[in-house]
């Protein structure tokens, strides 16, 4: 018997497999994809154990995590519904997806663990908002469930009422964080920096930028204003992007992504 089975090993599942792995669980782990081809990949990258078919797996591993698309849950819930014991805990990673709609689909009496992580977990730099269901989760699965999402990041327990606001923010901001880093490479390409150089020092100030968030606990504010020297630079460059409604584009942009994933609820 396994710890956890991966159905699906796609951008997800392949860096959530990543951190279990590194924390020295590779013989503890199996999964199953719908592509042949993903399943050589991964077999070829990190010499796991696969199935072929989800209702094995199943049959096979405690922690099933679901890393298919929101749109695969119902057939696969369907699939492995008679094989899933309460002696299983599914952890699913969809946006909109709850916790209500999965145990209606496999059993009420199931525990299950509702994330959003993001794909930087592939470097072990990943950041996931984590909601139990209200069953009795034992000390022990509780301290696996924390060392699983541990493994890839960090993770924080929220409500799951405030699930869907966590996507915008962690779930897709990679997304426009590497737009924002190609167009500050873009402009440095521009000046006459190389494409390769560009992306270093555009990708580093990003890195080391969030590091002084996290790290000095000094407000963003008060980080900006410590940059912009009185009639140098950086202030010219912070005006054009008040006018230009750089702020309101994020804003903007984050609650599209909310609106999309309550619908998708
Ligand atoms: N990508 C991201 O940044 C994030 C994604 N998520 C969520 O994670 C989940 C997975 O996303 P992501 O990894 O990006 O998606 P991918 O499409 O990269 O991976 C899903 C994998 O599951 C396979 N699959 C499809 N149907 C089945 C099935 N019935 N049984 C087994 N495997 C199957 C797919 O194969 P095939 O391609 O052949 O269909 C694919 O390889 C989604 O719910 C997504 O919303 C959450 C946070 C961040
Ligand atoms: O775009 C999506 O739907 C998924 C959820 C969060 C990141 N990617």
């Amino acid at each position: 018997m396994k710890k956890y089975g991966f159905i699906g090993a796609g951008n997800m599942g392949y860096a959530m497999l990543k951190g279990l792995i590194k924390d020295g669980k590779k013989d503890d782990v199996i999964f199953t994809d719908a592509s042949k081809e993903r399943i050589q990949w991964i077999h070829n990258q990190l010499e796991i154990e696969s199935s072929n078919s989800n209702k094995d797996l199943v049959t096979r591993a405690k922690y099933i995590v679901l890393a298919i698309k929101p749109q695969y849950y119902a057939s696969v819930l369907e699939e492995i519904k008679e094989v899933i014991t309460t002696n299983h805990i599914v952890i699913s990673i969809a946006p909109g997806i709850t916790i209500d709609s999965i145990k209606a689909q496999l059993s009420n009496d199931i525990k299950i663990v509702r994330a959003m992580p993001n794909t930087p977990a592939l470097i072990g730099e990943g950041m996931s908002a984590v909601s139990f269901s209200k069953d009795l989760f034992s000390e022990e699965e509780k301290e696996e469930i924390i060392r699983f999402f541990s493994s890839f990041g960090v993770m924080e327990e929220i409500e799951e009422k405030l699930m869907n606001a966590v996507v915008p923010i962690s779930g897709s901001s990679p997304a426009y964080v590497y737009m924002m880093i190609e167009a500050m490479a873009d402009a440095g390409v521009l000046a006459g920096l190389s494409r390769k150089m560009a992306y270093t020092l555009a990708a580093q100030s990003v890195l080391g930028s969030a590091k002084m968030v996290l790290e000095t606990g000094i407000h963003p504010g008060e980080l900006k204003d410590a940059v912009c020297s009185p009639g140098g630079t950086t202030i010219e460059a912070v005006a054009v992007l008040e006018k230009t409604g750089f702020r309101s584009s994020i804003i903007e942009a984050m609650n599209v992504c909310f609106e999309k994933t309550k619908r998708m609820s």
